[in-house]
């Protein structure tokens, strides 16, 4: 229910926050992309989501429109007529399209959630500098590479910055705004305007590991493995301490395989790699292990738990 309040204020005029940004492009249209897009879309704002697979967009679209449902259930529970105009119109305002160039041409705003690989962002921006208007802003979503090294391929690094969600994003309040070292007040202003017109609570964040929250949870999750690993309590009792003891949501386990253990895995090898002297980002056997097993979590079917294949 609490979740529930902030989906609502996405679009109550009352209290909704207005943005410059019109015209959002949001590239990638996985998990965190069609979640970006689906509160763009409920805010008001013309989206345009891409993705290189136009089967991920048509299964975008389809679960867009599931949980823009659950938000119809609940806003206009007593006037459900109401409800399926609000998720039609939502709808109506995303189109989707396989060429990031052509869809970045009209754009405001860029918010990339594509794969986590430095070199294929790189790719992606620097094709995308050519042909955005110049006034254009570009943000990743990235989890956990430098926002600067991100920047470094484009000339407009004056307007680059991160926009980091969290999943799933129709439901996770925060926003973490992160200003990258060339990134200029202008731009930094615009991004926390239009976090705040989506719906978010927004924090502003320096470009470190990280940023605030992934450089506490990550840590978190990996000390909860390996205290898995060296057999001193179950998983299941590990969860069961920190949802009762400490009041998370969900335990650090449980949080492992809802996130993807091929991503804890990826975030955490990237640092140890770049930090080899800080020892919270050391290699953990069990996670290589179940990664190398290709038991990913909740997606793949089984991580510290079984699921049901999505
Ligand atoms: C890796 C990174 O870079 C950063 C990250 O994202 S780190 C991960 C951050 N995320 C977290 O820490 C999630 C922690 N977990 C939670 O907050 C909660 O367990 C949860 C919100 C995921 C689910 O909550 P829950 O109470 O157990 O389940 P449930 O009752 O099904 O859902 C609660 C509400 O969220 C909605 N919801 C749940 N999953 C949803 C989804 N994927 N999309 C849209 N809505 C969703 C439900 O409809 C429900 O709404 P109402 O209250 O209005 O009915
Ligand atoms: N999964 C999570 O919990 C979170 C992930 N992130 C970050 O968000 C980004 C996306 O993550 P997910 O949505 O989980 O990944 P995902 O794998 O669900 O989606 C990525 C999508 O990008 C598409 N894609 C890849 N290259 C592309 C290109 N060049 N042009 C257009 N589309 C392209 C793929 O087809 C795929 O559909 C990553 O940077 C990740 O680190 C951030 C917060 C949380």
């Amino acid at each position: 229910m609490i979740q529930f309040g902030i989906i609502a204020r996405n679009f109550s005029s009352s209290s909704a926050v207005q943005s410059a940004i019109k015209n959002v492009t949001v590239i990638g249209g996985g998990l965190m992309g069609s979640g970006i897009a689906q509160v763009s879309a409920q805010a008001g704002q013309n989206v345009t989501l891409v993705d290189v697979s136009s089967d991920v967009l048509a299964k975008a679209q389809k679960s867009i429109g599931t949980n823009l449902g659950r938000v119809a259930k609940k806003v206009y529970k007593d006037n459900p007529a109401e409800g399926e105009k609000f998720v039609a119109e939502s709808l109506g305002r995303i189109k989707t399209l396989t060429d990031p160039a052509e869809a970045a041409k009209s754009a405001d705003l860029v918010v990339e959630a594509i794969v986590e690989n430095m070199e294929v962002k790189h790719k992606l921006f620097k094709q995308l500098d050519g042909v955005a208007p110049s006034h254009t802003i570009f943000a990743s979503n990235t989890s956990s590479l430098s926002i600067n090294e991100i920047a470094s391929v484009v000339n407009r690094k004056d307007k680059f910055g991160g926009l980091h969600f969290f999943n799933p994003v129709p439901v996770m309040k925060l926003l973490e705004v992160v200003r990258g070292a060339e990134t200029n007040d202008a731009t930094y202003q615009a991004m926390m305007s239009w976090g705040k017109s989506v719906g978010k609570t927004c924090i502003t964040c320096k470009d470190t590991p990280g940023f605030v929250v992934n450089r506490l949870l990550v840590p978190y999750i990996c000390e909860a493995i390996r205290l898995f690993e060296r057999g001193d309590a179950s998983a299941r009792d590990i969860d069961i301490a920190m949802k009762l003891g400490a009041g998370y949501p969900m335990g650090p386990l449980e949080l492992a395989d809802y996130v993807g253990l091929d991503t804890n895995k990826f975030i955490l090898d990237g640092w140890h790699k770049k930090y080899p002297d800080q020892p919270l980002f050391n290699p953990i056997p069990l996670l290589d292990k179940l990664v190398s097993e290709g038991k990913l979590g909740v997606k793949s079917g089984e991580g510290f738990y079984k699921y049901d294949k999505k």
